[in-house]
């Protein structure tokens, strides 16, 4: 079954940030260039700094999406996702609830669920109105090596829920053709795009691997 993309959801690169990663003074750069790389999805992800810090690198990517017609994803925190406007939120199985943030953001946000590599996590997930399913991790993850490892085929049974599928944990350009074609909708990066060298060409890298693998790639609604 083809997944259902909605609310501004397409298939390709999906860029997160990374405070440990990516100075601050570089953050707007660094989005800036995967967003001309063509990226599809952006993430907001900082685990450790202030609240102040938060909210202000939020709304400024909040800002820079918004003008290049990309959801904006805040990590964690359904409350930031509403306070700077984002799109929506990623949740994982310890964070808040799906529930708990669909009521605080509405039937219109984009809620991405962390499902490691189980179904039933999947299935539960998609019974309470996920936008996405998350799977991973794919490879060794320098930026969160604790996660545990998911197989490629849960990629292909998860299609049977009919949701976008993204794949996440130590993916490059020279690993993430595989899993597109296992069914992976979206790749979730952090290091392999935001890492020393040029952000703008690995992001078109990776657009270059969903156009020649991915079957809708480039999704128009
Ligand atoms: C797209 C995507 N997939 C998985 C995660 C991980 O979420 P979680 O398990 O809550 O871990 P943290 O990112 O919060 O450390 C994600 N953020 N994005
Ligand atoms: C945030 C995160 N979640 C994962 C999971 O498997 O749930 S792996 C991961 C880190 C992704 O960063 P990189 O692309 O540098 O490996
Ligand atoms: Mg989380």
């Amino acid at each position: 079954m083809n997944p259902a993309f909605s609310k501004g959801l397409r298939p390709g690169l999906y860029a997160i940030t990374d405070e440990q990663l990516i100075p601050a003074d570089q953050l707007v750069a660094a989005v800036t260039a995967a967003l001309r790389g063509g990226a599809v999805l952006v993430q907001y992800r900082d685990k450790h700094s202030p609240d102040s810090v938060r909210l202000d690198q939020a709304s400024q990517l909040q800002g820079l999406c918004g003008e290049a017609g990309v959801p904006l994803i805040i990590n964690d925190d359904p409350q930031l996702a509403k306070r700077v406007g984002a799109a929506g939120v990623h949740l994982g199985q310890g964070d808040q609830t799906l529930t708990d943030a669909r009521n605080l953001l509405g039937d219109d946000a984009l809620i991405g669920i962390t499902c490691h590599g189980d179904l039933e996590l999947a299935r539960l997930a998609h019974d309470q109105g996920a936008d996405y399913l998350a799977f991973g991790r794919f490879f060794q993850s320098a930026t969160k090596p604790g996660a545990p490892p998911a197989n490629r085929q849960v990629l292909a049974q998860a299609r049977q829920f009919g949701r976008p599928t993204t794949a996440i944990g130590g993916i490059t350009v020279h690993n993430g053709a595989d899993l597109i074609t296992s069914g992976a909708d979206l790749l979730a990066v952090v290091g392999g795009l935001f890492g020393p060298g040029d952000v703008e060409q690995r992001a078109r890298q990776f657009s270059r691997l969903f156009a020649d693998h991915h079957p809708l790639y480039p999704f128009h609604p």
